[in-house]
């Protein structure tokens, strides 16, 4: 019998977690209206039940695809996105313009469209904000503790194909760090090597973890990440929501299962 999920917090306490969900869809757009449509209705019960919920959105491709049904399902989901709080899991440090930034993917996908508070969208710093990735890092950890609300309603992630999920790589020091809930990482193995990232702890922050995981050149991480509870070889295997973690898996992600 294994033992249920336990996911490290700031503190470096282990707490134990539900056991992960996992949600299998034919191919990458079907996944990605399934996470839109999903994340809709989390963002429309939350606000009934008069709650102003906060989500960290994630990198990548299947990113992508998800914020552009976001917007497409959005009109029709009245959800008021004035109240809705937007943080990220982790952000390139590049120029604010650079196609490479996370949040610039974010906003021309649907952010700008959707009508949120430019206040409540909280960008990790570019190299037009900070000096450095450490600066970097420090300045979201302020505005973490200044305007977070302590823990994620949905942290949404995508994971690469050794397993990494934001910027937290395998064998990396960073995935040992429980003392901080934003660092800075030079040598990111996926361009661009500057990178800004929640820790461990920080990404387990959160009532819903949703992983978002679409091609075969994920399947051996996916199989890997729900198969193990080694962090240090599969970083996604150290993520697990309070309440729930869900993995919305295409059929290539899901064929080593
Ligand atoms: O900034 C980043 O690069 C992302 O946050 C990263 O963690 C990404 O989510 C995975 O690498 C999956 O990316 P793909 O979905 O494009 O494979």
């Amino acid at each position: 019998m294994t033992p249920p999920p336990t996911a490290t917090v700031p503190g470096g306490r282990p707490e134990p977690r539900p056991e992960p969900r996992v949600e299998v869809h034919e191919d990458a757009r079907a996944l990605a209206t399934s996470v839109a449509g999903e994340l809709l209705s989390r963002l429309a019960d939350a606000q009934s039940a008069g709650r102003v919920p906060q989500i960290a959105l994630t990198g990548g491709s299947i990113a992508d695809a998800v914020h552009a049904e976001v917007a497409r399902l959005s009109p029709a989901s009245g959800v008021d996105w004035a109240r809705v709080v937007v943080w990220w899991g982790d952000e390139r440090f590049v120029a604010p313009d650079d196609e490479d930034r996370n949040a610039l993917q974010a906003r021309r996908a649907f952010l700008d469209a959707v009508g949120v508070e430019a206040a409540h969208v909280h960008e990790m710093a570019s190299t037009a904000d900070a000096d450095d990735v450490h600066a970097a890092a420090a300045a979201y950890s302020a505005d973490l503790r200044e305007h977070g609300s302590g823990e994620f309603d949905v942290m949404m992630l995508g994971v690469g194909p050794d397993g990494h999920v934001a910027s937290l790589f395998p064998h990396h020091a960073e995935l040992d760090v429980d003392d901080r809930i934003v660092l800075g990482v030079l040598d990111s193995p996926k361009p661009p090597p500057l990178r800004v990232s929640l820790t461990l702890p920080a990404l387990n922050r959160a009532r819903s973890v949703w992983f978002l995981v679409s091609g075969d050149a994920k399947a051996d991480a996916v199989a890997r990440a729900l198969g193990t509870s080694d962090v240090h070889e599969t970083p996604a295997a150290g993520v697990h929501g309070s309440e729930e973690t869900l993995w919305f898996l295409d059929r290539a992600a899901a064929s080593a299962l």
